[in-house]
């Protein structure tokens, strides 16, 4: 894998009239881009090892209606909390995976070789434990960077369809063109998203209620002995449904309702990962990052009056406010070796999501010369928000009280591009294979903490993903 893999852009016009599969019908704006697409991608020639990239602009289309459609390969999707980039990509033009943290730096570093060609994002996914996957997460990798073979990409400048091809040779070339011409040749058009819910007709919790109280209880016991302040402590749903899930109809539903999230999805060994989450862990564009703290919940109320008052509460509970100081103090303090400076506001602001309100402090940083994504990634992942502090204290403690794999549910996830990085914590999500999903969530045990709120709470982010997927 060279270390500056070139880039050659063909140049955006086509020949008119050599684009074969479609010649003699009408066509639509969509199909005419493919067709455009398409007589650029039978241009490419082998010059240097490296990326190929062209890209033509796409009419207006949901890109999760679009992967919908176009189960064609492994399909992938990024959305920022702020909407700005929609990111759907099918296929891979360029993948790689580690199976140890140790490999962290150099993932990083190849993908970000890649993502500094024009317009080039790498999507990219990191274990909660930094260890392969087992049992529902068999075959998934500690951490992955994947650059997708197409790739459909809206901003508020327009929506574009792009083709990736990465080769190292004349005869990967010709191997992988002949790929991307057949995933091209194969795209269906998209019209309405189908409405077509799943039901739940099978649902195995791994912990109830009174199961649950005796593990909060065990790591309350751990809190009064001085061990960690808080530990997260999380449970699993398996469920099985009467269809297979049509995920990123699902994943459409479950982001319109977890408005200001992001929204994310890979399909890696015949399974989707898949979520809405509201924590960052960093942005860093250059030198400059932000990142937050999020703690302390409460549900929504049922009316406005109500939800002001838990609003209320969520900002003056004397528990949920020393949590929540606790957790931003700690994460200023992982930040401080590697910043010249770091800023936050004095007081938190309430995130609202559909069931549940958060805590959330953002913190600015000024990196040091020379620190970047690698460092900020060891530093802060996992927040105290998914583990707890201190963090390794926490993360035996999560390993004797909960029985099952977290997988990438809690690790990390998100999009590399030129000198920017957004990533973001992969809390409320789920993992679905055709008509079995597994579902997780988690809460933090702090001094003061009661079984039956947790329990609540536990519950209300896993109906979130539920009304997702009943619609
Ligand atoms: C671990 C999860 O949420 C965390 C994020 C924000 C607030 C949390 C809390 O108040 O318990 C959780 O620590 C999850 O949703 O699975």
């Amino acid at each position: 894998m060279p270390q500056s893999p070139q880039c050659a852009n063909v140049p955006s016009t086509p020949p008119s009239g050599n684009a074969g599969h479609h010649r003699g019908k009408p066509r639509g704006p969509a199909e005419q881009a493919i067709e455009d697409l398409l007589a650029q991608v039978r241009q490419w020639q082998f010059n240097n090892p490296g990326l190929l990239r062209a890209s033509v602009s796409f009419p207006e289309m949901d890109p999760l209606v679009w992967l919908e459609t176009n189960p064609l390969a492994s399909r992938s999707y990024w959305q920022d909390r702020a909407g700005t980039i929609r990111l759907a990509g099918i296929g891979t033009a360029w993948q790689y995976t580690a199976d140890s943290p140790d490999d962290h730096p150099t993932l990083l570093r190849r993908a970000q070789a890649l993502a500094k060609h024009p317009g080039v994002h790498l999507l990219c996914a990191f274990s909660f434990d930094g260890q392969a996957g087992a049992g529902e997460w068999q075959g998934f990798p500690a951490s992955l960077a994947l650059l997708p073979a197409l790739e459909l990409q809206g901003t508020s400048a327009g929506q574009q369809l792009s083709a990736n091809l990465y080769a190292e040779s004349a005869s990967e070339l010709q191997h992988r063109q002949d790929e991307l011409i057949a995933l091209l040749e194969g795209l269906r058009p998209t019209t309405e998203a189908e409405h077509r819910p799943s039901r739940v007709i099978e649902r195995d919790e791994d912990l109830d209620f009174a199961e649950c109280s005796s593990r909060i209880r065990a790591i309350l016991h751990d809190i009064e002995q001085g061990h960690v302040h808080k530990a997260v402590l999380a449970r699993q749903v398996a469920l099985r449904l009467d269809r297979p899930l049509a995920a990123f109809n699902a994943l459409r539903r479950w982001s319109a309702i977890t408005d200001g999230s992001y929204c994310f999805a890979i399909e890696h060994a015949g399974r989707i990962f898949m979520g809405c989450s509201p924590e960052r862990l960093f942005f860093r564009s250059g030198r400059s990052v932000q990142t937050e703290s999020l703690a302390g919940t409460v549900r929504r109320g049922e009316t406005e009056a109500e939800d002001a008052a838990l609003e209320a509460s969520l900002r003056e509970d004397s528990k949920l406010v020393r949590e929540h100081a606790w957790v931003t103090r700690y994460i200023r303090g992982e930040l401080e070796p590697w910043a010249i400076r770091i800023d936050a506001p004095e007081h938190a602001s309430v995130l609202k999501l559909d069931r549940i309100q958060h805590r959330r402090l953002p913190i600015q940083a000024t990196l040091r010369p020379g620190v970047g994504d690698h460092q900020l990634l060891d530093a802060l992942h996992p927040t105290p928000a998914v583990c707890g502090f201190p963090r390794r204290r926490a993360q035996d403690l999560i390993r004797r009280q909960e029985g099952f794999h977290r997988g990438w549910y809690s690790g990390v996830i998100g999009l590399l591009s030129g000198d920017a990085s957004e990533l973001a914590v992969a809390i409320r999500s789920a993992l679905v294979a055709g008509d079995q999903a597994w579902c997780y969530s988690g809460v933090g045990i702090v001094r003061g903490s009661e079984p039956e709120a947790e329990w609540q709470e536990l519950e209300a982010k896993i109906e979130s993903f539920l009304s997702a997927v009943q619609g």
